[in-house]
């Protein structure tokens, strides 16, 4: 496993000369047009449970000296990729034409044959049927499943081109989307390079993988290799699927002692006399639904600590005895648990949890602080860079340190950010709305000692006029959304409470341009004024080889 991480160069990127294809990312209009029209689909699909949100402003440009062109669903086109954009697909253009083909898994410089498999307006979708010539930056993806995964897409891309092209992504969509002007991103230094994650192997503290009843074996490797596709599978989804699923037996962004609890299970699981069953998504029958691992770290030894969480349809502790037994003798597994999810939905969180050996917590530390993590509380899933990352917001923010300041921290999670800025604030109200983060965020405020910081459940997609009632006007608003982005409503209070500063975190840089762009600009149609200035973004790169982009923006009262 070392040979194969050192594979992958670390760092550097802003040391690096920019490719020939990376001046032309200087994207055309029209290339543009396609990211935002992409974010607008992105809220379409993600804002449904979230329906007053507006859908964010699309670009309307004229496409100059473009011929028109209709593809046909099933048509072969050739393809020459010039860059990443929305969800790390590649973005081509169809030749003499103009017009925008995006291909999962097409990267800058390769030429390919796409077959169209979906037709937009203004775009077409297309599947890569056979790759002419690779391209640029190409390394090899030290994984096995690299080229057939949902979880990494861009293995096989140079770390240094992959945060390039992130970067770009996001100063494209702060433009395009948020409608602030290139020139001052660069004149007035908004826009800081990103900050890459020096670690790109075996970095996520958390992983979910699935029983499934079908395997799914990739179209390619069904004809290479022998396969055994009537075995039941345990790992990730294919990528598009809900019910097939891609066995894996280790994967690289988890640590070393998952993996080996992974191969542990995978080794008995199937043994027929155990009489274990997945679960199946159609019939609803059987037992095994998801397996979750999560890696702590014992905060007085530094050794790495395990949960292992099973996700099953019922409560049948026997039956999970021989896996229990097996995996409990690891020196790592502190907690093994079970969460029971009788519904027929595809959740990991149980309507019962049970703890079948150990504890039911495991620890973490971040910025000197303890956290105590349970099976379903949200905790940043790359500890080493969530310390860069706070790191980052700490330096943004600039609080004074003499104890006088009200900080708001919305979306808290378990209250980790809020709790990191406790010590130099007056006081730390946080709100979040899963239950089970508030009571983790309240225990970890009580193991640090920390006593000035209040963490309320609540919905901020439903807040009401009275919102600002719960606590004094605050200094500072940390707010951390989850992929949709803020609810109008949060917007509005926002720009009516006019806190003298917000550092907006996000891990979707398409609704955050679409918020920075209400909160600086306005939103007319609602008769609501922007009053910050963007003065800052940060992109920082938290997920090496998956297109997330982290993102730290700070916003500065008018
Ligand atoms: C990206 S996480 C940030 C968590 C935390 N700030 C941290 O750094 O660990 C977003 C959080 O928002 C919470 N959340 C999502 N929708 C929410 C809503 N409508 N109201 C309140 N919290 C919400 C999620 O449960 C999750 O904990």
């Amino acid at each position: 496993m070392a040979a194969a991480a050192a594979a992958v160069p670390s760092g550097g990127v802003h040391l690096l000369y920019p490719r020939p294809w990376f001046r032309n990312l200087r994207s055309t209009a029209r290339s543009l047009s396609v990211i935002a029209e992409s974010s607008r689909i992105h809220h379409a699909e993600e804002l449904s449970s979230t329906a007053e949100t507006p859908e964010p402003p699309t670009t309307t440009i004229t496409v100059k000296n473009a011929a028109p062109y209709y593809p046909k669903r099933g048509q072969m086109v050739e393809l020459v990729c010039e860059s990443l954009a929305y969800k790390g697909k590649g973005l081509c253009k169809v030749d003499g034409t103009g017009f925008i083909v995006m291909c999962d898994r097409a990267l800058p410089g390769e030429k390919f044959i796409g077959r169209v498999t979906r037709k937009k307006d203004n775009y077409a979708e297309v599947k890569k049927v056979k790759s002419i010539s690779p391209h640029w930056d190409l390394v090899e993806a030290p994984c096995e499943y690299a080229s057939h995964c949902g979880g990494c897409k861009t293995q096989d891309l140079l770390y240094e081109a992959q945060v390039r092209s992130k970067e770009q992504q996001v100063r494209e969509l702060i433009v395009h989307v948020g409608k602030f002007s290139n020139k001052d991103l660069e004149y007035h230094g908004i826009m800081k390079p990103i900050v890459p994650c020096d670690i790109q192997f075996h970095y996520r503290n958390k992983m979910e993988f699935s029983f499934g009843t079908k395997r799914w074996v990739p179209e390619e490797l069904l004809q290479q290799e022998f396969h055994e596709p009537n075995i039941y599978p345990l790992g990730l989804h294919a990528p598009g699927f809900f019910d097939k699923v891609l066995n894996v037996n280790k994967c690289l962004l988890q640590s070393d002692p998952a993996n080996k609890v992974l191969a542990a299970i995978q080794d008995i699981w199937r043994n027929p006399e155990f009489s274990l069953s997945p679960y199946d998504v159609h019939s609803h029958l059987g037992f095994l639904k998801h397996l979750m691992l999560r890696t702590g770290r014992n905060v007085d030894t530094g050794q790495p600590e395990l949960m292992v969480n099973f996700v099953t349809s019922s409560y049948q502790p026997e039956l999970l005895k021989p896996l229990v037994d097996k995996i409990s003798t690891f020196p790592n597994v502190v907690s093994i648990m079970n969460n029971v999810n009788t519904s027929v939905g595809n959740t990991s969180v149980g309507e019962q949890e049970h703890t079948l050996f150990g504890k039911p917590t495991i620890m973490e530390s971040l910025r000197g602080l303890k956290f105590q993590i349970s099976a379903n509380s949200f905790f940043q899933t790359n500890t080493h860079q969530a310390e860069i990352l706070y790191k980052l917001i700490e330096d943004c923010y600039c609080l004074k340190g003499d104890g006088s300041e009200i900080v708001l921290d919305l979306f808290c999670g378990t209250g980790t950010i809020g709790l990191t800025l406790a010590k130099k604030a007056k006081h730390v109200y946080g709100f979040e709305i899963v239950d089970q983060a508030v009571t983790d965020a309240r225990r970890n405020a009580n193991l640090n000692g920390i006593c000035n910081a209040t963490f309320v459940q609540g919905d901020l997609n439903k807040i009401g006029d009275n919102f600002g009632e719960y606590f004094p006007k605050p200094d500072l608003v940390i707010t951390d959304p989850n992929r949709p982005g803020m609810h109008m409503k949060l917007i509005k209070f926002l720009l009516n409470l006019k806190a003298a500063r917000i550092v907006y975190v996000s891990c979707n840089p398409a609704t955050c341009a679409r918020d920075l762009d209400y909160l600086c600009h306005g939103v007319p149609d609602k008769n609501m004024e922007g009053c910050y200035k963007l003065k800052s973004i940060q992109p920082v790169d938290m997920f090496p080889h998956t297109p997330h982009i982290e993102c730290v923006c700070l916003l500065e009262l008018q």
